[in-house]
């Protein structure tokens, strides 16, 4: 039968499903036109296709089988094999509603509630897709089922459908065409009210919320739905964990019941809360246990999770705040509890310190304990309990269609993205952790898009003709990177290059000539320079500010810190000292410490010109400080200065440039600048980037990389070393020997003084006395955050200098402190540290020619296998990506960072370039094919809907 080749059957057990539907748009977009609220999920709806479409499938799927009612189950890997772009799993069943709780009755109920009643109704349904055809519009809500095919076609109730579908079917181009019109044309505005409608609905609407309930979400700020649904889980508690065996400082997430709780007094002004919770986990030392993790003839056991919570103050020791404390857990409650365990003397009986603890409803802890899913946590907030919160946003889910996506489908199928709906129902509903990680990319890519879409779109609609439209877009297509030659650097950036002690790297020249380049343009530079620890940023950033400077410019170099600030100015003056002295520029140090007198001479020698370069920590940016001519602004480590800070240097807009005491005089080759220009900024990071990260982010900002190290380098040596006492030992050895053979030790700890809370923390100014006494040949000098900043520049004078070989440090050391000759560095507790940060300090050793090493000492076995990472690796972006990787999915939302990028709830830029890049080809594609969004409605209005751009950061 002609139709029998051409006719892709597919029927659609438990309501509207079938992965490979739901991976191919086109179908979807179909199966989105033929959803009606009101139809019950059993139904079948059986929808014949073209024949190019049945070429997608094997051969036998293409037959009508007798049962109508077709499973659709079917090798589906080699339909991907065939069809790469078909990403099986990449997408949710089409299921309306989460497991049993969400039955079309409840979310119709939902939908009524909140939007009024007619919503629900079929016609109302059909005004979204006003431009499909009017007899589909009109199909009969009352079908049960719904089927076309040749052979039961009788049940169909309406014959208009069919006969459009089969219309449709006879010209695969034509549904796609028709769909696409349903889903983009610009006059299907009705779209864009429903996702507005639907995600911007007021809190108080959701149904099974308490007035109370909700007034308390507003007041949290929850105030529509999307503020709701975008309160991620912190984290997800994957039982299994605690089911494989607990190790020594790991994060266990694990279920049980709260058997005691207690607040104890413990002396006069210290108290501390214990609550017992015992939980039941499989038996892993039980040799019977052969079984899976689930697997009921699994042995049990009980262990006992010590949650202790400390409390220094009279007043936290009174019995009635102790008791209050106490009865806040409740003897017999089922809790989710999660943390870092420590194991106590007795057997099974493990401490946590830092926790959390959730209390679970019943139906919670079924799910938790039966399903295997991953249980979603969430952050409280403002006193709210997170269940409240949870049960908030299973309402809120439930009011969802599977149409809430802005985004055309075409897009989300290149990028294999998770539609809307599902990543919502993927971040807070995950049947596995995959689930959640792909809603995790989702919403990273959402960031990334909306930001760029919104700055490109402003930038278009400032343009006048379609021509400069296009050419904008062309040099966003094709960033190109441009430099200049040396000959053509300033005189004074030629001598000082010629005077510096080695010869940069290949890395180091392309950076300056890159920058040198932007420099010479009438318009600010905005850059970022970007190279790993150790790899020679400073260097190029002087030689960029003798550019300025060689023009008759000023240049100011702002650091974190002060010890950087007096590092850089003495490293400079040294820089500088071979520099002919009538054209040597005059150079200022500003800190904190610098005594009023010499602040005054300072800053008016900035206003009168005499000065060419400051040097200094965010003093700099103070109001008080003025300039003649800032042209750049160095900003080192930026990611510990705020955005707001980097921007107020745009307040010191430059002037001419008039009495500065440098030599070269304005020649005409200087480029003709606006006396008002705004300074060239030049950020640097050693924070690892995506090259693709900057243009795309912002699209002014260009990134420069250097991705080579100075020659010479010899890798440290990295050892993990369990801090036992045989670990100790080994480790005082292997000091002994380094200094022996003239080398100089850093030992980084992680606090200053003993704690009690903490005496398994090894403390820097509690060790000083031991290590003297054990290293009596040698000097040891101390160096912390509390020291005065002379004291803190002293002890590292002498360090660098030689006059002490040891240094006991806390990590105050960590951002740029560059002693080339020390040659070992012993990090203690060292699990206490990340490993991006563990890898900086790290980069204090190994600036020379002699080879390093660095101990990193671990606390216990499982920490020790955590920073094996660092034994193999010394690539900062490797190690980025590892960092995330072992800190586990439940980290990786909600983590807020800081600094010269914009913030973003959920995407890490260390890790999420390539999700970026991909967000930055979705809008080119999506702006070239409409400047002014006009064929994109939804997205126009998402657009509109969501925060301004100068709240992320700008
Ligand atoms: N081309 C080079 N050849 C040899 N040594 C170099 C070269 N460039 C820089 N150095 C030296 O390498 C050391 C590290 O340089 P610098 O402090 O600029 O690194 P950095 O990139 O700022 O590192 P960090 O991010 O750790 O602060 C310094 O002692 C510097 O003098």
């Amino acid at each position: 039968m002609k139709s029998q080749q051409k006719l892709l059957l597919m029927s659609l057990n438990s309501g509207l499903s079938g992965e490979i539907l739901s991976d191919h748009f086109a179908f979807r977009r179909l199966f989105s036109c033929l959803y009606i609220p009101g139809r019950t999920l059993s139904s079948r709806v059986t929808v014949r296709c073209a024949a190019g479409a049945a070429d997608f499938f094997d051969k036998e799927w293409t037959e009508p089988q007798s049962d109508a009612s077709l499973k659709v189950e079917f090798d589906a890997s080699a339909a991907c094999k065939k069809f790469p772009s078909i990403i099986i799993g990449s997408s949710r069943r089409v299921e309306l509603y989460d497991g049993g709780s969400g039955s079309v009755q409840g979310r119709e109920e939902v939908l009524s509630d909140s939007m009024g009643e007619s919503w629900a109704l079929p016609a109302r349904f059909c005004e979204q897709w006003s431009s499909l055809p009017l007899h589909l519009q009109e199909v009969n809500s009352s079908s049960e089922v719904l089927e076309i095919d040749g052979k039961v076609d009788t049940l169909l109730s309406d014959n208009s459908v069919k006969t459009e579908i089969e219309r449709l079917a006879d010209d695969p181009a034509e549904v796609e065409e028709q769909l696409t019109k349903a889903t983009a044309s610009p006059s299907s505005t009705s779209d864009v009210t429903t996702v507005e409608v639907l995600l911007d609905q007021p809190i108080g609407s959701l149904r099974g919320l308490s007035k109370r309930q909700s007034s308390q979400l507003e007041k949290l700020g929850f105030h529509t739905l999307r503020k709701l649904l975008h309160h991620f889980p912190r984290t997800y508690a994957d039982l299994q964990n605690a089911q494989n065996g607990i190790n020594d400082g790991e994060y266990l997430i694990s279920v049980g019941k709260i058997i005691s709780s207690k607040g104890i007094r413990a002396g006069y002004s210290f108290g501390f809360l214990e609550v017992i919770v015992g939980c039941e986990i499989g038996d892993t030392s039980s040799s019977s246990n052969n079984f899976g993790a689930y697997d009921d003839r699994k042995e049990k056991k009980m262990i006992y999770l010590h949650l202790k919570k400390f409390f220094r103050g009279t007043r936290f020791t009174s019995q009635p705040f102790l008791r209050s404390l106490q009865e806040k857990h409740k003897i017999g409650d089922t809790v989710c509890v999660s943390g870092k365990v420590k194991t106590m003397s007795a057997g099974d009986h493990y401490e946590m310190r830092e926790y959390h603890i959730d209390v679970l409803e019943d139906d919670q802890v079924s799910s938790v304990c039966t399903e295997e899913r991953p249980y979603p946590i969430y952050p409280s907030k403002g006193g709210l309990p997170p269940t409240t919160i949870s049960a908030a946003i299973t309402s809120a889910l439930q009011a969802l269609t599977v149409n809430v996506d802005p985004i055309p489908q075409d897009i989300l199928q290149e990028f294999g993205l998770l539609g809307l709906y599902d990543a919502y129902m993927g971040i807070h509903k995950p049947r596995n952790i995959y689930d959640a990680d792909s809603a995790r990319k989702r919403f990273i890519f959402d960031e990334f898009f909306y930001l760029q879409l919104a700055r490109l779109f402003q930038m278009l609609e400032g343009l006048g003709t379609e021509i400069e439209k296009n050419g904008l877009l062309d040099k966003y297509r094709k960033p190109e990177l441009s430099s200049t030659y040396v000959e053509d650097w300033s005189s004074l950036t030629q001598k000082f290059l010629k005077t510096l002690p080695y010869t940069l790297t290949s890395g180091q020249l392309n950076a300056v000539s890159e920058i040198i380049w932007d420099l010479k343009r009438p318009v600010p530079m905005n850059r970022l320079l970007q190279g790993d620890v150790g790899c020679g940023k400073t260097v190029v950033a002087f030689l960029a500010c003798m550019e300025v400077i060689g023009s008759g410019y000023q240049a100011a170099f702002m650091v974190p810190t002060e010890l950087l600030a007096v590092q850089h100015y003495e490293h400079l003056l040294e820089l500088l000292e071979k520099i002919d002295l009538e054209c040597k520029p005059s150079i200022a140090l500003l800190t904190g410490s610098t005594s009023a007198k010499q602040s005054r001479i300072i800053r008016q020698g900035l206003v009168s010109g005499q000065i060419s370069m400051i040097i200094g920590t965010h003093s700099l940016i103070a109001e008080s400080v003025e300039f003649s001519s800032l042209r750049i602004a160095v900003v080192d480590e930026q990611h510990r200065f705020g955005v707001i800070q980097r921007g107020r240097f745009n307040s010191k807009l430059c002037y001419a440039p008039t009495s500065l005491r440098t030599v070269e005089s304005p020649n005409d080759n200087k480029p003709k600048v606006d006396a008002s220009m705004a300074p060239h900024v030049l950020a640097m990071s050693a924070t690892p980037i995506p090259r693709s990260l900057a243009l795309a982010l912002y699209g002014d900002v260009s990134l420069t990389q250097i991705t080579d190290l100075p020659p010479g380098r010899i890798p440290v040596e990295t050892h993990i070393i369990e801090g036992n006492e045989h670990g100790f030992e080994e480790m005082y050895d292997m000091i002994f020997d380094e200094l022996e053979s003239g080398g100089k030790v850093y030992l980084v700890y992680p606090i200053i003084e003993q704690s009690e809370q903490l005496p398994q923390l090894r403390a820097a100014a509690s060790d000083l006395e031991s290590i003297s006494k054990r290293f009596l040949n040698y000097n040891c000098g101390l160096l912390h955050g509390k020291m005065k900043s002379d004291e803190k520049e002293e002890a590292l004078r002498r360090f660098r200098s030689g006059e002490t070989q040891i240094l006991l440090a806390t990590q105050v050391i960590e951002i740029g402190v560059d002693i080339p000759d020390a040659s070992m560095m012993v990090v203690m507790n060292a699990e206490r540290f990340g490993i991006a940060q563990l890898h900086q300090l790290r980069g204090r050793v190994g600036r020379g020619s002699r080879k390093s090493k660095c101990v990193l000492l671990a606390s216990g076995p499982s920490s020790c296998m955590r920073l094996k990472v660092l034994e193999n690796s010394s690539d900062g972006f490797h190690l980025a990506n590892m960092d995330l990787l072992l800190r586990g999915p439940g980290d990786l939302l909600g983590k807020k960072q800081s600094g010269h990028l914009p913030e973003f709830p959920v995407a890490r830029l260390e890790i999420d370039g390539n999700i970026l890049q991909e967000a930055h080809l979705a809008v080119l594609k999506i702006l070239g094919s409409s400047h002014n969004l006009d064929w994109y409605p939804k997205l126009k209005a998402e657009l509109s809907m969501r925060q301004p751009l100068s709240s992320l950061g700008d």
